[in-house]
């Protein structure tokens, strides 16, 4: 089977290409490398740089390869910023999405997995956060992806497209060759280690006022590697009919737990401040991922947060300075 992965070069992508590559899949990678790095992108893997947002660009790429599917992770993903630049994502995220279906349309590309967010549940009802709980977007980047959750939907009525929204809760951890390289780094794991490697001298946790037993914000942490086998359950599932699922470990960890596993794996005193709270952040996100463990079997390998940091650890050690070293 052919998977055109967009945003390949990235974070969770190239671990996606690296896994369908192993598989056996042909893999097709089409990112602009606005975040994303040539040297990410595994050998095996064709590579085409292109940008979403022209549509001439992604609709040769598809003419070209005509994918049996494709892995839509390309986008702007960091809910701070879409506080402050709310337009990358209520128009980018979107108009590039809208690009990418229209071509898929145009070339009779009928099935799609879509990089959801829990971003969408701000205010839950219930705890852990089910498929059917509530949508409430965080920030216009949580407001984004539920927008692109409605489109496949009525594409699916009107046009046959087949569709997975896998919402993520926080991705983590490092596959031996893959890892998280950001300029700038944003993310609470990667940031704690570069303390720990001597790349900074502390990391501020945003809020201790939240309402949960320590003040910091809990979140639930879930391995690439484990994200990476719901894509492929999830693709081979989708001619029984389309997915919404929940991913996470089910476990949530509060900033200060995630800080204090980091100084037991990496034998750093790690120092930590407070900073105020970062705007679009709610206080407790944690995954019920029941829904897709019993309907297609999925079995996450790495349930706790040491053993996830340890695979980040390894993976920033080896690589100071992520793939420009
Ligand atoms: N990291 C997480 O914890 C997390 C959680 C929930 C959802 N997600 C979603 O998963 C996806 C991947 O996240 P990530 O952490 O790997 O991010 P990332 O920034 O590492 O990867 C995104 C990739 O897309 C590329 N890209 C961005 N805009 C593009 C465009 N217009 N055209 C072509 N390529 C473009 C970037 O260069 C980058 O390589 C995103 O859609 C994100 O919203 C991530
Ligand atoms: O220097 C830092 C960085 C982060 N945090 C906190 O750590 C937690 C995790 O933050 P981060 O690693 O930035 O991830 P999130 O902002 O939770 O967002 C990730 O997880 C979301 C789903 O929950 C995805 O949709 C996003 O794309 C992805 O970036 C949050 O409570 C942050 O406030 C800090 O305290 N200090």
């Amino acid at each position: 089977m052919k998977v055109l992965v967009t945003g390949g070069a990235g974070y969770i992508g190239s671990v996606a290409t690296e896994i369908l590559l192993r598989e056996g899949y042909d893999v097709l990678v089409f990112d602009n490398l606005q975040q994303g790095h040539k040297e990410a992108v595994s050998e095996g893997a064709s590579f085409i740089e292109g940008d979403l947002s022209q549509y001439e660009q992604i609709e040769a790429a598809i003419a070209g390869f005509k994918p049996d599917a494709v892995m839509h992770f390309a986008a702007n993903s960091l809910v701070g910023e879409s506080m402050q630049e709310p337009f990358l994502y209520l128009n980018d995220n979107v108009v590039n999405a809208l690009n990418l279906l229209k071509a898929m349309e145009a070339h009779g590309v009928g099935k799609i997995i879509l990089s959801s967010t829990a971003n969408l549940f701000a205010d839950p009802l219930k705890m852990p956060i089910e498929e059917d709980e509530r949508i409430i977007p965080g920030s216009p980047y949580g407001e984004s992806k539920g927008i692109i959750e409605r489109f496949l939907h009525w594409l699916s009525i009107t046009k046959g497209l087949k569709f997975a929204c896998l919402r993520y809760f926080n991705a983590a951890g490092a596959t031996e060759l893959h890892g998280e390289d950001h300029d700038p780094e944003l993310h609470l794991i990667p940031i704690i280690l570069q303390v720990a490697l001597g790349q900074r001298e502390k990391v501020f946790m945003f809020g201790d006022d939240y309402d949960t037993p320590d003040g910091t914000c809990i979140r639930d942490y879930i391995h690439i590697e484990d994200l990476i086998s719901a894509h492929i359950l999830a693709l081979e599932s989708l001619d029984a009919g389309n997915r919404t699922y929940n991913l996470g470990n089910g476990k949530g960890f509060s900033v200060k737990e995630v800080i204090e596993a980091a100084r037991k794996i990496t034998g750093h005193p790690i120092p930590a401040d407070i900073a105020p709270r970062r705007a679009g952040d709610p206080a407790t996100l944690v995954a019920g991922s029941d829904k897709i463990k019993s309907e297609l079997g999925w079995n996450p390998k790495f349930t706790d947060i040491e053993s996830i940091i340890e695979t980040a650890w390894k993976w920033h050690s080896a690589h100071p300075d992520g793939y420009g070293g």
